[in-house]
């Protein structure tokens, strides 16, 4: 089956809204990644079929439950989920921050070359990154244990602000929060052509 099919037939079993050109965007970005993948050493998914299921299937999977309207993808590395959520939601801001210089590199050149200007990035290590205007939501994907996400990204949350935590079985995890933060929810996600368990953790501060 050709990328495109195998996008437009996972989106349709995910029961999801995407127009025609932001499906070409999103595989613009896959051609992008499996580009400079060699020289940034963006993912370990080599199979242009795997990253369809492994990077945008599973970066769209979150996209029904998240709210609107400025958030931080923590440790986004080539972009995930940022994004993938950018071009899915262009009225929505996305700042997307990592400490690699290599890899932020590459998606400053990825956000101009899919003409996405609602994408900002940043060269930080989060827990060291100030902020004026904090955010309503932060994200994140493979950064850290649940526990050390919200610890190192707090101070960046709006008070009425929420995290997103992708993850796979989080139960352990949940277990090791840190006091005065709360699970509101853990959404159970089925990502098509994914073995893997994965979930969507939302937390937020106790009041
Ligand atoms: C395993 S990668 C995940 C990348 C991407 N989110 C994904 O799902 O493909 C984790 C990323 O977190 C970044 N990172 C690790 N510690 C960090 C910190 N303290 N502040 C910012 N980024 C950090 C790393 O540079 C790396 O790119």
């Amino acid at each position: 089956m050709s990328l495109e099919k195998e996008l437009a037939a996972g989106i349709a079993q995910m029961g999801l809204e995407v127009t025609p050109e932001q499906q070409v965007k999103l595989l613009d970005y896959l051609a992008l990644l499996q580009k400079w993948n060699g020289v940034y050493n963006l993912t370990a998914i080599r199979q242009p079929e795997q990253m369809v299921s492994n990077h945008l299937l599973d970066s769209l999977a979150v996209l029904p439950y998240l709210w609107p309207r400025r958030w931080l993808d923590v440790g986004c590395g080539g972009g995930l989920p940022g994004i993938v959520l950018a071009v899915m939601r262009p009225e929505w801001s996305f700042t997307l921050l990592d400490s690699n210089s290599k890899k932020i590199g590459f998606i400053q050149q990825a956000a101009i070359e899919l003409d996405l200007q609602n994408v900002e990035v940043r060269c930080e290590r989060v827990e060291q990154w100030q902020v004026q205007q904090k955010f309503d939501g932060i994200i994140s994907r493979a950064f850290a244990e649940v526990a050390d996400f919200v610890r190192l990204s707090r101070h960046l949350l709006k008070d009425d602000g929420r995290w997103a935590a992708m993850k796979g079985a989080p139960e352990q995890e949940l277990a090791r929060l840190p006091d005065g933060i709360k699970v509101e929810k853990v959404i159970t996600l089925q990502v098509p052509k994914l073995k893997a368990a994965r979930s969507l953790v939302v937390l937020g501060v106790e009041k």
